[in-house]
């Protein structure tokens, strides 16, 4: 596909860039992979899905795409409305009906956070459909701004010096994540998805608004960026520069890398 229709070219082009760019840096991509794409129906793995459609046309390489959905079995939740975008970029939907609805209301032990759980079932599930459908790549839509709100909270809350990684063999060494929207901005996200017209889909969980302190890392950034306006791109660029010399990590220094 190229620019879709209404959205401005600059933009989408700038994107593309973006993606392609991340693609580069951490060797995202290469020839003969096959490619699990996790698309929940949310603007952000929609436009994953467009971007990687479109780099395949124009790439040197060759790589397989295989859109994966993950039903978690939330009344209301729209797969049809998933399978019609992805059935227009030529390509076909595997959904998985999953019973993690109600697994996460008997087993969610008091005082766990649902949302946690739910994502740890759900990336369970993206892994094991990869791997069922032959895949050696997990696509994931997390961009810029997903980065830089998880470092944020990881220093707030947790007490440690981590966001995500653009690319990440899993556990078991047979799936690498990755997750190519990491330089795009969400703000551009969002403009494109809206230029485009297109129809994105909630989970329809019952506890769909729950991240509340996410909500708050992102309002934080955002007063500080009327101030700072480079604060974003500059957050995203520490985690690429990063200088352990200057650093409190004690295991670092027992072994001997600072
Ligand atoms: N139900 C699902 N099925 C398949 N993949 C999923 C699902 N939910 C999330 N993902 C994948 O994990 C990524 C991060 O998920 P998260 O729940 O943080 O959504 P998000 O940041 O709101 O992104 P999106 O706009 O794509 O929903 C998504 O971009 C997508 O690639």
């Amino acid at each position: 596909m190229s620019c879709p229709a209404g959205v401005d070219p600059k933009l989408w082009r700038s994107l593309r860039n973006g993606a392609g760019r991340a693609i580069g840096d951490f060797g995202l991509i290469k020839d003969g992979d096959r490619i699990c794409v996790g698309i929940s129906g949310g603007k952000d793995s929609l436009l994953l899905l467009m971007l990687l459609v479109e780099m395949q046309r124009r790439a040197p390489i060759n790589y397989q795409l295989v859109p994966v959905t993950i039903d978690a079995g939330f009344p209301g939740f729209n797969t049809t409305t998933i399978q019609n975008f992805v059935a227009d970029l030529g390509l076909e939907l595997s959904i998985e009906q999953t019973g993690h609805a109600s697994l996460i209301t008997t087993k969610l032990r008091p005082g766990s956070s649902y949302c946690s759980f739910c994502a740890r079932l759900k990336r369970g599930a993206l892994y094991g459909a990869a791997r069922r459908l032959g895949c050696n790549l997990l696509a994931l839509g997390h961009h810029r701004d997903d980065f830089i709100e998880t470092l944020l909270l990881n220093q707030f809350f947790i007490g440690t010096l981590k966001a995500m990684a653009a690319k990440t063999v899993c556990d078991t060494g047979d799936i690498t994540v990755i997750r190519p929207l990491v330089y795009l901005a969400e703000e551009d996200i969002i403009t494109t998805v809206r230029q485009a017209g297109i129809t994105t889909v909630s989970c329809n969980c019952p506890v769909a608004d729950a991240d509340q302190q996410r909500q708050r890392m992102k309002q934080l950034l955002h007063r500080l960026e009327q101030e700072i306006p480079q604060i974003k791109n500059s957050l995203l660029a520490a985690l690429g520069n990063v200088q352990p010399r200057h650093l409190l990590d004690r295991q670092l220094s027992k072994e001997g890398t600072v």
